[in-house]
């Protein structure tokens, strides 16, 4: 009972390392579940990048309305929002969930509506699950909310 008690008192950082050898930042190990509803990891540290078979996978399972760059490093969305208001909204939702996540975005607002997230995993200087659970959460957010 006290070896459960003693995991509950751990910082989410602490447990989530206990279970890094699952998490995407661990040097190959089995990969992990991507959903809306998943949790990002904390990545600093050595790990692995997906590979471009898994990217590819991921972007056409998970995240079809997203883009990857060259070499597979990144993904992105744009979105035309109503105003610039509203796109402003937008990234200020986007930017409560990943800090709630400790995962960020890159975030572009041009020509005062147009907004263009890109998501990529700095640590590893690569794309991990952490990218596309949180391109999962702002396809969320980016769908009309009941008025
Ligand atoms: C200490 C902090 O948790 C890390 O630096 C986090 C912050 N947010 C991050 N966001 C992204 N996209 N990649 C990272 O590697 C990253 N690392």
């Amino acid at each position: 009972m006290f070896a459960v008690l003693s995991v509950l008192r751990q910082p989410r950082a602490v447990i989530a390392g206990g279970f890094r050898s699952m998490s995407s930042c661990a040097s190959g190990g089995s990969r992990r579940e991507v959903s809306r509803e998943a949790r990002c990891l904390p990545c600093e540290g050595i790990g692995s990048a997906l590979t471009t078979e898994q990217v590819a996978e991921l972007v056409s399972s998970k995240t079809p309305k997203w883009t990857v760059t060259e070499g597979s490093k990144r993904i992105y969305r744009t979105w035309v929002r109503r105003n610039f208001m509203d796109a402003m909204d937008f990234l200020n939702r986007i930017a409560q969930v990943a800090e709630t996540e400790g995962h960020h975005p890159d975030l572009h607002l041009t020509n005062w509506n147009q907004v263009r997230v890109e998501l990529w995993t700095h640590a590893l200087g690569g794309l991990t699950e952490n990218d596309f659970i949180l391109a999962m959460k702002v396809d969320a957010l980016a769908e009309p909310r009941n008025q």
